[in-house]
C-alpha cells in the first residue's frame, strides 16, 4: 500500500515539476537580516492574494533571516528560498553605501531557473492591483521603471548637480558638453527578468570585477542590462519622491504598485515626521498598506480554507496534491 501512494505522489510531483519548467512564473522578493523588513514581505504576500494574482511569491532569503522569521513567510503561503550572499570586491565597497552592500545578493534570483520569468519586487513595495499581465511582455528584455533623481540622495550625481531628471528632461536639458546623455536609468525595486543561468554566471563574473558605486546592485544592473532595458510606466512602481517631484507625471488613481522608498516611508516604521510624510497622499497610502496588512482574511491559512469551502478552483500546486489524495491535507475552516 505504502508504496504505491509514493509512486502516485512521486509521479504527480514529476508533472508538476514538468509543468513549472516548461513555462512558469512567479513572483520574487529578497530578504535580509534579523530586521523587520519580514513584516514588509508578509504585506506584500497578502497584497498579491488580495489583486487575485495568479503567481505565487517566492523569497529569496539570507542565511541571516531567523527561523521564527522564516516561519512566518511560510505560514503566509511563500515559498522559501535561501541563498548565498553576493559580496563586491572587497576593499571596494566603500564607494556603495553600506546599507545596499547587501544587495548584490539579489544577483542570486537569475539562479530561479525553474521559473521562465519573474517579477521582482523589493519587500517595501505593495501591489494594489494586478500587475499578472506583465508577465506576457515579450521575452529578451529588462522591464522596470524609469527612477527620478531628484531627491538629496542623488545630490552627488552629475544629474543632480545641473538639475537634470529624465522624469522631465525638457526641463532642464542635458548640455552639450556633458557629453552624450546618460542611458535610461531604472529603480531596481521593481523589474521583469528571465532567470537564466548563463545571464546568472555572466552576472557574478562581471560583478567580481566591477567597482562598487553609490546605488550598489542597482547602478550594476543598470549597466548590465542598459541594451535590453524597456522603460514601463510609473504606475508599476511608484517611487513615492515622484509625487512631490513629478506629481504632472503621476495618476494615482492608476497606481498600482507603490514603492515605499522615501526617507521615512516604510509602513511598519512610519511615524510621520520626516520631510513630506505629513502630505495626505503619503498617509493615504501607509493607511492603505496597514488595511492589507491587518486583514485576516488575506492570511494565507484563511484563504486556502475559503477556497476549500467554496469548491472553487484549487491553487495548482494543492489540486496536484489533492489528486495524489492529499486533500485531506487542506486545513479545515477554523471553528473560531
Ligand atoms: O535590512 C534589510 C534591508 C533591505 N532588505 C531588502 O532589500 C530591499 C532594498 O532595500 P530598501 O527597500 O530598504 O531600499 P530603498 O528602496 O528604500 O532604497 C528591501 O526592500 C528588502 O527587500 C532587507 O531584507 N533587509
Ligand atoms: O541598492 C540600491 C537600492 O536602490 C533603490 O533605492 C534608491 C534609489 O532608487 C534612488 O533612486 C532613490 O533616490 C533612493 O531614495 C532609493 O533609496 C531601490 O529602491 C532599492 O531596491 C535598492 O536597489
Ligand atoms: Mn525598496
Amino acid at each position: 500500500m505504502a508504496p504505491r501512494i509514493t509512486t502516485t505522489l512521486a509521479n504527480s510531483t514529476n508533472s508538476l515539476v514538468k509543468q513549472a519548467s516548461l513555462s512558469s512564473c512567479a513572483y520574487v522578493t529578497f530578504l535580509a537580516g534579523d530586521g523587520d523588513y519580514w513584516k514588509g514581505v508578509v504585506g506584500l504576500a497578502k497584497g498579491l492574494r488580495k489583486a487575485k494574482s495568479k503567481y505565487p511569491l517566492v523569497v529569496a532569503i539570507l542565511p541571516d533571516v531567523p527561523e521564527e522569521h522564516r516561519m512566518i513567510l511560510v505560514s503566509q503561503g511563500c515559498i522559501v528560498r535561501e541563498i548565498e550572499p553576493v559580496h563586491p570586491p572587497e576593499n571596494q565597497t566603500r564607494f556603495a553605501m553600506p546599507y545596499y552592500v547587501i544587495n548584490y545578493s539579489k544577483l542570486r534570483i537569475w539562479e530561479f531557473v525553474e521559473y521562465s520569468k519573474m517579477i521582482y519586487l523589493d519587500g517595501d513595495i505593495q501591489v494594489f492591483d494586478n500587475i499578472d499581465h506583465l508577465f506576457d511582455m515579450p521575452d529578451g528584455y529588462f522591464y522596470a521603471v524609469m527612477d527620478c533623481f531628484c531627491e538629496k540622495t542623488w545630490s552627488n550625481s552629475p544629474q543632480y548637480k545641473i538639475g537634470y531628471c529624465q522624469q522631465c528632461p525638457d526641463k532642464v536639458h542635458w548640455p552639450a558638453e556633458m557629453g552624450p546623455k546618460p542611458p535610461l536609468y531604472f529603480n531596481a525595486g521593481m523589474f521583469v527578468y528571465e532567470p537564466n543561468l548563463s545571464t546568472y554566471h555572466d552576472l557574478l563574473e562581471t560583478v567580481k570585477v566591477t567597482s562598487p558605486t553609490l546605488f550598489a546592485e542597482q547602478d550594476f544592473l543598470n549597466m548590465f542590462f542598459r541594451d535590453v532595458y524597456k522603460p514601463i510606466p510609473s504606475d508599476y512602481n511608484l517611487v513615492l519622491a515622484m509625487l512631490w517631484r513629478h506629481p504632472e507625471n503621476i495618476n494615482l488613481d492608476k497606481v498600482k504598485v507603490v514603492h515605499y522608498c522615501a526617507a521615512g516611508s516604510k509602513p511598519w516604521r512610519f511615524t510621520g515626521k520626516e520631510e513630506n510624510m505629513d502630505r495626505e497622499d503619503i498617509k493615504m497610502l501607509v493607511n492603505k498598506w496597514w488595511d492589507i496588512y491587518h486583514d485576516e482574511s488575506l492570511d494565507y491559512k484563511n484563504t486556502v480554507a475559503a477556497a476549500a469551502s467554496s469548491g472553487a478552483a484549487l491553487h495548482p500546486f494543492l489540486a496536484a496534491l489533492s489528486e495524489a489524495g492529499f486533500a485531506h491535507y487542506v486545513p479545515a475552516p477554523s471553528a473560531a
